[in-house]
């Protein structure tokens, strides 16, 4: 997939962009706070239909403006083009089209542009709690299963109302709660089956990556835990009915899923550098690329690199590169601070490439001289 053009329209600190992009690299060059990463962010919110960075939509308009609108123009990796839209005012819901059809759901355009992008944020699948990194497995499964989103919703609807009833004053309703608990059952199941199959086809890519990136110096491990394991879904969430009604909320399911990432078979958070927690990360992304291009119906997916280089070593950033600007990659976006840097990165790079500048929300394409 390509993004041939971007129109932006008072999108958080971009006030109106006109972009017309390469089908490479695309680099986005400014200080601190230009609107660098507002810019991708544009590009990831067509994709998902929202903001990597801000939950609530309100929060992406322009202050001061009644109304945000995206549109990109794209070109299908059959030669079809495609054309994307998002629009809101203030104060209503959103409104997003495909080739000028709105959507009923917003989820059926989830995986039509497969996007993976890596971003400083994404330290927290190493620092943060076990929900970044359940999320990490449900964006990309999402993108390539719609099933796997429909179980995901009936799950954490039966969850919650099972929460809610675990709170409530009154004694739960034994069927009720007996009824829910089946729907958690057979729902989480289903997510821990593709949980399973994603991790297992995914580890072996990661560890590939990682050892090219690191040139073999580290050994790293990356496993998936789930309560599903201790038996049948159904025993594990009722045994501990009791407990989770003094807890109120479910103690087991899987919403409590993990991955488990290790350094020499120790865990990561605890002994990995700065440098070797984010070889890790892009590491990780690189295989959910090549993962998200074999099933999202054999479609290239856009790659979003957000500051990505920074606290790498030279020989990383290198063979980082030459990764991404081989074979099986496509269309990547890039942000950079340091223009040498860029010049760099772009020396060792066959892509063909663009290069944008970003100044106070103002984005400029750079002349080729
Ligand atoms: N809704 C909004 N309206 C106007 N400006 C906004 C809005 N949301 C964010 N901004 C502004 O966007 C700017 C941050 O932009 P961005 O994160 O894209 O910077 P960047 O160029 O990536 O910077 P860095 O190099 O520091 O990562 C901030 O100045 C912030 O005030």
């Amino acid at each position: 997939m390509i993004l041939q053009k971007l129109s932006i329209l008072n999108y958080k600190n971009i006030k109106a962009a006109e972009l017309s992009l390469s089908p490479g690299m695309n680099c986005f060059i400014g200080s601190n706070g230009a609107g660098k990463t507002n810019v991708i962010d544009a590009v990831y919110y067509l994709s998902f239909c929202r903001s990597a960075l801000c939950a609530v939509d309100s929060q992406v308009m322009r202050h001061g403006e009644a109304f945000f609108m995206l549109e990109g123009s794209y070109q299908t990796d059959g030669g079809d083009p495609l054309s994307v839209y998002c629009g809101m005012k203030r104060g209503t819901k959103k409104h997003m089209k495909r080739d000028g059809k709105e959507y009923r759901r917003l989820s059926e355009h989830i995986g039509l542009v497969p996007l993976v992008s890596v971003s400083p944020a994404d330290s927290l699948l190493i620092d943060g709690g076990s929900e970044e990194r359940r999320r990490l497995m449900d964006i990309v499964i999402s993108q390539y299963d719609r099933a796997y989103l429909d179980s995901l919703g009936r799950y954490n609807k039966a969850l919650a109302q099972r929460n809610a009833m675990l709170r409530a004053d009154a004694e739960p309703d034994t069927e009720l709660i007996g009824i829910l608990e089946e729907q958690m059952a057979v729902e989480g199941e289903a997510i821990f089956a593709r949980r399973e199959a994603f991790v297992s086809e995914l580890e072996p890519v990661f560890r590939e990556f990682y050892d090219d990136i690191s040139a073999g110096h580290e050994s790293v491990g990356l496993a998936y835990e789930s309560h599903c394991r201790r038996g049948p879904l159904l025993d594990v969430i009722r045994r501990d009915r009791a407990k989770d009604r003094i807890m109120g909320y479910s103690l087991h399911g899987v919403h409590r899923d993990d991955l488990v990432f290790t350094l020499s078979g120790h865990p990561m958070k605890r002994e990995g550098s700065q440098g070797q927690s984010k070889t890790f990360v892009i590491a990780l992304k690189l295989a959910q690329f090549g993962f998200l291009r074999r099933t999202a119906s054999q479609t290239t997916p856009l790659l979003l690199l957000d500051d990505v280089f920074d606290k790498l070593d030279a020989t990383r950033v290198e063979r980082i590169v030459g990764i991404v600007s081989g074979s099986g990659f496509g269309q990547i976006f890039m942000t950079d601070t340091n223009r040498e840097h860029l010049d760099r990165i772009l020396r060792l790079c066959s892509h063909d490439y663009k290069i944008f500048h970003v100044d106070d929300g103002e984005v400029k394409e750079e002349e080729h001289v």
